[in-house]
């Protein structure tokens, strides 16, 4: 399955997306049923009051009636003010409507993000995505609240009114018929069109702001090589295509106006000569023309409002159906039944689930009724591993290795051999093509995805931490860490003497991504965030920023104090913090070449050897 977002399916699902807007509008029942009937009251009430000119024009005018010129005069007036106040209740109430339902649509765009597989990130900028919750929400929230009443009144009052026109003169209606028909079937091809262009131009929205996102997140590179120019170049081009996808659309709406105006107008010239000609042949009264020729007027305004919004709702829609195409993505499978609990054993060998983190970790299933509980011991099984991100480029090799619980095994190679991408399908990030791989001889497979990456601690190379305090960043490792715990494992993990020197001390906010700290300090709270959780098997990739050497021994310190009885994997970039692992493999192209201890990798004087020495260069 791709994950690449793009908008060709959207183009021709106007309708659909409709559909599916009036869902979430719908499950707010009650205030819809309110809207409807407001706005029914509020087109009946007009239709009615404009019924009323024809007996004031016969009966009462053309008869000098001045008491029932009053009483009609009245009751036209009452009706339209029913018809006003019914038209605030309604678009009042849509607003709410709309705000709840866009906060809904957001919430479930931002729910299915989280359940996406990491190749969809891979595939689509940040910035491409953030499009689609700021600027395609802001646009049908717009429309929602404005654009669907009108229309819904639109189209009401031009069926009433078209109704009450064939009963006053069935054939003058015919004719007005054909060319307001004609009309409507040129604004739907103009609107398709433009849904079209708008569709495109919200395409190029978000490719600018995945160019802007990665601009502002690359601000130091982008100074130190001064990118500026060449970057201000091709952010015009990109803005370019929007502004002429943008006039393109406008242009094409823009046509519709003029063409309206003019169509009706020559439309209702025919009309009211015909008209005339009814009257003087006596099959029409003075009064009822007039009110025909008022109603034919009154068409004017539904099909006005329906063009004016044309380019509001072309825009919406084209919004919706890329917000749709994110929500019917397929979320990440999981087809695991184990899952990882909390336990602790008492005498008899019997588990039993307790959140303290006192007891150990345990494997948990239900087989035919029956709780299978199995200790977490920490061994790890590759077996001859393949894996390609693309389908095509086989990243892992035939790759086969074991870890004993406790043992702490290390990876080396050049850059690009596929270190971390061992890391990324232990934590099922990406699923193998070939092979398996076991945790505790379990499949991981039959571990839930959540299980399995609860069961791993992780020091990533991206240290990801999140505009928040410290204490909370710590937190992101177990959620109901209590502030002791928190600082338990930030006094282990060496980051809690920096933390204590800091203004707020754990209360410090960071923000964005840890740029207020140095790359030393971020990874040491990165490891606190591991160590919170106390877990049997580590991840560490070591990042490859550069740290000066005294923070390289706090770090290398404090990632010793993390393995310490965890089972570990170690993506190493410096040689030195992995000599004392058990076993080493050295990695090239995908494949494991060497493996053994540092002494025995040294007497083979192979690989490792030439890299230990500094005869290889590691990256
Ligand atoms: N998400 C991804 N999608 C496609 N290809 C990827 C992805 N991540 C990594 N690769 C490719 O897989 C190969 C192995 O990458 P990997 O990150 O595992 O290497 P590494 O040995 O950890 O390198 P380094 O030491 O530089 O971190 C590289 O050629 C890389 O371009």
């Amino acid at each position: 399955m791709s994950n690449k977002l793009n908008s060709s399916r959207n183009q021709n699902s106007f309708n659909g997306g409709i559909v599916r807007l009036l869902k979430y509008l719908f499950n707010y029942k009650w205030q819809m049923i309110v809207v409807i009937i407001s706005v029914i009251i509020s087109t009946l009430t007009q239709i009615l009051g404009m019924s009323l000119l024809q007996p004031t024009i016969d009966e009462m005018i053309l008869n000098s009636n001045i008491d029932g010129l009053k009483k009609n005069v009245l009751m036209m007036v009452g009706l339209f003010i029913i018809s006003a106040i019914t038209s605030l209740i309604f678009s009042r109430l849509m607003v709410r409507v709309s705000e709840k339902a866009i906060k809904d649509i957001r919430n479930e765009l931002f729910e299915k993000i989280q359940s996406l597989e990491l190749e969809f990130f891979d595939q689509n900028t940040h910035g491409e995505i953030m499009s689609r919750f700021t600027n395609d929400t802001d646009m049908l929230g717009q429309s929602l609240s404005s654009s669907i009443p009108n229309l819904l009144q639109s189209l009401l009052l031009f069926i009433g009114t078209f109704a009450i026109m064939f009963v006053i003169n069935f054939k003058l209606t015919i004719l007005t018929l054909l060319t307001i028909g004609l009309m409507l079937f040129i604004l739907k091809k103009i609107i398709t069109k433009s849904t079209r262009l708008f569709s495109r131009n919200q395409v190029e929205l978000g490719k600018m702001n995945g160019f802007i996102e990665e601009t502002l997140s690359g601000q130091k590179v982008v100074k130190v090589f001064n990118f500026e120019e060449n970057l201000k170049d091709r952010f015009n081009k990109t803005a370019d295509r929007v502004r002429e996808l943008i006039w393109q659309a406008n242009t094409i709406t823009g046509k519709i106006m003029p063409f309206l105006k003019n169509g009706i107008n020559i439309s209702y010239a025919i009309i009211c000569m015909v008209g005339a000609v009814l009257t003087i042949l006596g099959q029409m009264t003075v009064g009822t023309l007039a009110t025909y020729l008022t109603y034919v007027r009154q068409l004017q305004n539904p099909i006005a409002t329906v063009s004016q919004q044309a380019n509001v709702m072309a825009q919406a829609i084209a919004g919706a159906n890329r917000i749709f195409e994110i929500l019917d993505m397929e979320a990440e499978s999981d087809d695991g039944d184990i899952d990882l609990v909390h336990a602790t054993i008492d005498k008899d060998g019997n588990f039993h689930e307790e959140n303290t983190l006192t007891g150990i970790y345990a494997w948990k299933r239900i087989v035919n009724g029956e709780i299978k509980y199995k200790r977490l011991e920490g061994k790890i099984d590759f077996e001859h591993v393949d894996f390609s991100y693309d389908g095509k480029n086989k990243i892992l090799k035939d790759v086969t290795f074991y870890a004993n619980p406790g043992e702490k095994i290390a990876f080396v190679g050049s850059t690009g051999a596929g270190k971390t991408t061992i890391t990324n399908v232990i934590t099922r990030f990406y699923d193998i093509d070939k092979g398996s791989i076991k945790v505790d001889d379990i499949d991981i497979y039959q571990i839930k995805k959540s299980a399995l990456r609860k069961a791993f601690g992780m020091v990533l190379q991206d240290v990801s931490l999140f505009t928040d305090t410290i204490y909370e960043n710590i937190r992101y490792g177990r959620l109901d860490a209590n502030d002791d715990e928190i600082k338990a494992a930030a006094r282990m993990s060496k980051a809690d003497s920096f933390i204590c020197r800091l203004p707020h001390g754990y209360d410090t906010k960071i923000h964005g991504n840890g740029s207020s700290l140095s790359d030393g300090q971020n990874q040491l709270v990165s490891i606190s965030r591991a160590a919170v959780d106390e877990p049997s098997m580590l991840i560490l990739d070591e990042a490859t920023s550069s740290i000066d050497s005294a923070t390289e021994l706090i770090v290398t310190d404090a990632m010793d104090n993390l393995m310490t009885g965890s089972t570990s994997i170690v993506i190493a970039h410096r040689l030195s913090t992995i000599k004392n692992s058990d076993v080493i493999m050295v990695m090239d192209n995908g494949r494991i070449i060497e493996r053994g201890n540092h002494d025995s990798l040294m007497a083979k004087k192979g690989t490792y050897y030439q890299l230990y020495t500094g005869k290889l260069e590691l990256d």
